[in-house]
């Protein structure tokens, strides 16, 4: 079962979130000396990166940040998932090492060409996990207004897919067409997840997902194996679920 946070507002909401990820920081480096985190676009980026992007608690040096989908766009591109967590969070903090940023391929991503920076990013994958089935300790996403995390969509083929750990879409519903996502066996691998959403426009889906679990929506098929996925939402987001489906916030 997910647990939800509700914050009063979009501020609380940040606070929250940042010392939850200083704390899952502190832990993944304490079990094996660094943090492995995937992160999606959309608010998310600004959300994340209002606190913790002035955070002098966490060993950022010790980060290494992959994005769990992408735009097939240039890293300058205004709808690059890259420039949006470069300029709200990475550009703050110079002592993440450049080479543990793993960005899409700017080539492929460039030309449009998803099948090939599916392949080049797992291997990026592959390389960082030794050849095993990536597991993040920490997989940060938003939620889309149809249910969708990631750039998995409602009723997409790519729900379906069980061997790539990287998937090429050139069919996305929401613009640009052109993307690459992870795919659920490495979502669901991973140790911790947290979907991250905020306002009015959420409520009905955050309770359908929440509340009608039969529904079977993207978000819902996030069910790691082996780890726990945490909603945190603000009040307008949560107006819709009964009191009982919320936790009380706690590290
Ligand atoms: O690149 C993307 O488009 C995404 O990663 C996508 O999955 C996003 O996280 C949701 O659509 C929520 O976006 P909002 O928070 O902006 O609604």
């Amino acid at each position: 079962m997910p647990i939800v946070y509700s914050f009063a507002n979009g501020d609380a909401l940040s606070s929250g979130l940042n010392e939850f990820v200083e704390k899952v920081s502190r832990d993944a480096i304490a079990d094996h000396g660094h943090l492995s985190i995937a992160i999606s676009g959309g608010s998310l980026p600004k959300i994340l990166s209002k606190e913790l992007a002035h955070n002098k608690n966490v060993e950022f040096s010790k980060w290494h940040i992959f994005w769990a989908d992408e735009r097939c766009v240039s890293h300058t591109n205004a709808d690059s998932n890259y420039l949006e967590v470069k300029k709200s969070l990475l550009d703050h903090i110079p002592q993440i090492p450049q080479e543990n940023i793993y960005a899409i391929n700017e080539k492929f991503a460039s030309e449009k060409d998803a099948e090939r920076a599916a392949v080049d990013y797992e291997e990026q994958l592959k390389k960082f996990f030794k050849n095993q089935l990536p597991s993040f300790d920490l997989l940060l996403l938003g939620m889309g207004p149809d249910g969708h995390c990631c750039s998995l969509f409602p009723g997409h083929p790519l729900l379906e897919e069980k061997k790539r750990l990287v998937a090429p879409i050139f069919d996305s519903p929401k613009p640009p067409p052109e993307r690459i996502t992870l795919t659920y066996p490495v979502v669901n691998n991973s140790k911790l997840v947290v979907f991250v959403t905020a306002g009015d426009g959420k409520k009905d889906m955050v309770q359908q997902i929440i509340e009608q679990p039969e529904m079977d929506l993207p978000c819902q098929r996030v069910k790691p194996t082996n780890g726990q996925v945490y909603w945190f939402i603000d009040h307008a987001a949560a107006a819709k679920l009964r009191k009982e489906s919320c936790s009380e916030y706690k590290l």
